[in-house]
């Protein structure tokens, strides 16, 4: 693969945390974190010393190649793969200096994610589904902030249907809410508009980013679509396990044009 890794924004606020130091101030970071499958000569390095914070109240995307390394970068970071060396944190607590029970809780309180695949349950209706993390875990429901989030997905009735009633993009935006209605410490999505159209598509992405910038949420996403990449804040591109660049205030044409330089 050829990358140029001249970078192509002109102001930056990419600060990782140093090698060792706490991740205070992030609301998720990676500090050299080695992901590596295999042994010998057959050892694939899907991450290979990646350093990222992941800003609070920010939208950040993550793209490259196929095979770059960002689901194990997400997985990594959300606390559901282990890395081989270096260390993750969620909101400044480092994911290793805590036991099964601990980490179990911390992905429940502490994170939300949303799948390409919607993954909602089929029997129960709208707002069950939204509330269902929160009966799970036996926590009680913060009226104000589920009437803003439910407020905030604008489907009004539509709370009362159950998935199959509902489009694509609705499901989807269900689903977002159901991620941001334990109010997390970072919400992950992978590929959240992969399986949508540009339309549902623009109106999951738009709530997402209102969840940021109204409901002072964090999101990180991974994607393949600069279109959607262009409505997060900042992007972090990898490329062969590594991250070779980022762009801030990105538009459609920006990062299409960063993309020209990686053979995809
Ligand atoms: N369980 C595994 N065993 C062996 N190799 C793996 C495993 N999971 C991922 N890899 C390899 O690690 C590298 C990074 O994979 P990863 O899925 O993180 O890439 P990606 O950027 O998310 O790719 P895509 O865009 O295709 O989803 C790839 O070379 C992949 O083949």
């Amino acid at each position: 693969m050829t990358i140029t890794t001249e970078p192509t924004t002109e102001t930056s606020t990419f600060a990782p945390p140093q090698t060792g130091a706490p991740a205070a101030g992030f609301a998720a970071s990676a500090t050299d974190a080695v992901k590596t499958y295999g042994r010998g000569d057959a050892a694939v390095h899907a991450l290979d010393g990646v350093t990222v914070g992941f800003e609070r109240n920010r939208f950040t995307a993550i793209m490259g190649p196929s095979g770059s390394g960002k689901s194990t970068l997400m997985q990594a970071v959300a606390g559901l793969d282990t890395l081989t060396s270096g260390s993750v944190a969620i909101g400044g607590v480092e994911l290793s200096s805590l036991n099964d029970k601990q980490l179990t809780r911390m992905r429940r309180d502490k994170i939300g994610f949303i799948f390409q695949s919607f993954n909602l349950v089929p029997t129960l209706t709208a707002r069950e589904n939204i509330l269902l993390p929160l009966d799970l875990a036996g926590r009680k429901v913060d009226r104000d902030w589920l009437d803003h989030v439910v407020s905030t997905v604008g489907m009004g009735e539509r709370l009362r249907h159950r998935p199959t009633e509902l489009s694509g993009g609705q499901q989807q935006r269900v689903a977002v809410a159901r991620a941001l209605v334990s109010r997390p410490e970072i919400v992950f999505g992978d590929e959240p508009t992969g399986n949508l159209d540009s339309r549902a598509g623009a109106e999951v992405l738009s709530f997402l980013r209102t969840a940021v910038r109204e409901l002072d949420q964090t999101v990180v996403m991974v994607t393949h679509d600069p279109i959607a990449a262009s409505y997060a804040d900042r992007i972090v591109f990898l490329a062969d396990g590594r991250i070779v660049d980022e762009m801030l205030s990105p538009t459609p044409d920006s990062v299409l044009d960063r993309m020209k330089r990686f053979e995809y």
